[in-house]
């Protein structure tokens, strides 16, 4: 069994909707549809899907703070519902809108206060700060109230606070929403080495593609409600990476008279082109293109990992 079990989990929400002076209508939105997938230890998983898919409502039901309408789910074992106090010691949150931290009080309060509400002792917990100001770089944070730090330090901080007590999974939804690129590129290490350095599953979803191509080997993708994807990252990768661009700028103007490719853009002297590798032969595509005049540069890339996802998206209904 895995570390999150997930069968035919559904939620659905009944919204009530004004119709008239007094009248009322209620609306039955349909937010999760049905899912299963399984979670091995140790696994980090991109959850991801367009607005609205049901990525919270998923993560809040794993949590224990949503009740499924019905299915089943496990984490480590345990219901969310049912045991949800006891989940609560074995697992992390981070939501990079929402701060857990007290505002007020330096992380070294909040700590210490957590530490109790974990029952670690103190010589357990000293040893455990320790480690998080090494890993995170946050010693110097320790008596800073939040409400003075920036984005970048004070989500450091919540994710030392959310593994404090070693939890067994973290669920971070959005951890880089609003960082910039280097604090971005810091908190994907830090995250990747958390995983590493103590085995822990990790359940991210973000918005962010980065996130997603630097932490994560597998996909689950989910819209309206219903899982459209399973796949793990390279496959993904290999089945819709069909498409390469080749960009070219020749050392005098051409005619361009290609047939069968997709020109993305044109000057007198450069061309972008799409080339679809299932119809097409790379070789081919390129002996046509060096005869059409001195190249004096040459460059072929994949489709950015967004667009694919992009294109995975708008495949709706198709489950
Ligand atoms: N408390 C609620 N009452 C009624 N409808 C809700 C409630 N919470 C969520 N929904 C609806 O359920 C659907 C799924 O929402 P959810 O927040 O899970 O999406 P999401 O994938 O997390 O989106 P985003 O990326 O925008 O955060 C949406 O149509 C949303 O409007």
């Amino acid at each position: 069994m895995g570390v999150i079990t997930v069968k035919d989990l559904r939620k659905d929400f009944i919204a009530a909707k004004r119709k008239g002076f007094l009248k009322r209508e209620y609306l039955k939105i349909e937010a999760v549809r049905g899912i299963s997938f399984e979670v091995e230890e140790g696994e980090i998983l991109a959850f991801i899907g367009p607005n609205g898919a049901g990525k919270s409502t998923t993560i809040k039901m794993l949590t224990g703070i949503l009740n499924p309408t019905s299915g089943y789910a496990r984490v480590l074992g345990l219901d969310p519902q049912r045991d949800r106090k006891k989940l609560t010691y074995k697992i992390g949150t981070v939501f990079g809108q929402k701060s857990q931290l007290w505002f007020h009080l330096p992380p070294k309060d909040t700590f210490e206060l957590l530490g109790s509400i974990y029952g670690m002792e103190d010589k357990e917990l000293k040893k455990r700060v320790d480690y998080l100001c090494e890993i995170l770089e946050i010693k110097d944070l320790l008596d800073i109230p939040v409400r003075k730090m920036s984005l970048g330090q004070r989500i450091k901080c919540e994710i030392a606070a959310s593994i404090l007590h070693k939890p067994k999974v973290i669920f971070l939804d959005e951890p880089t929403i609003g960082l910039d690129v280097v604090a971005k590129k810091n908190l994907r290490s830090l995250i990747k080495r958390i995983n590493q350095e103590e085995n822990t599953t990790i359940f991210l979803t973000s918005h962010d593609i980065g996130d997603i191509e630097k932490l994560c080997k597998r996909m689950i993708i989910i819209n309206l409600g219903q899982i459209i994807m399973d796949d793990n990252m390279k496959r993904l990768k290999y089945n819709y990476d069909n498409k390469k661009i080749i960009s070219l700028r020749y050392a005098e103007d051409i005619d361009f008279n290609l047939e069968d490719v997709k020109i993305l853009s044109k000057t007198n002297n450069a061309v972008k082109l799409e080339v679809d590798m299932e119809d097409r032969d790379i070789d081919d595509i390129l002996l046509k293109l060096f005869k059409l005049g001195k190249v004096e540069d040459i460059s072929i890339s994949s489709r950015p990992l967004e667009d694919i996802i992009a294109e995975i998206y708008s495949i709706r209904g198709e489950v």
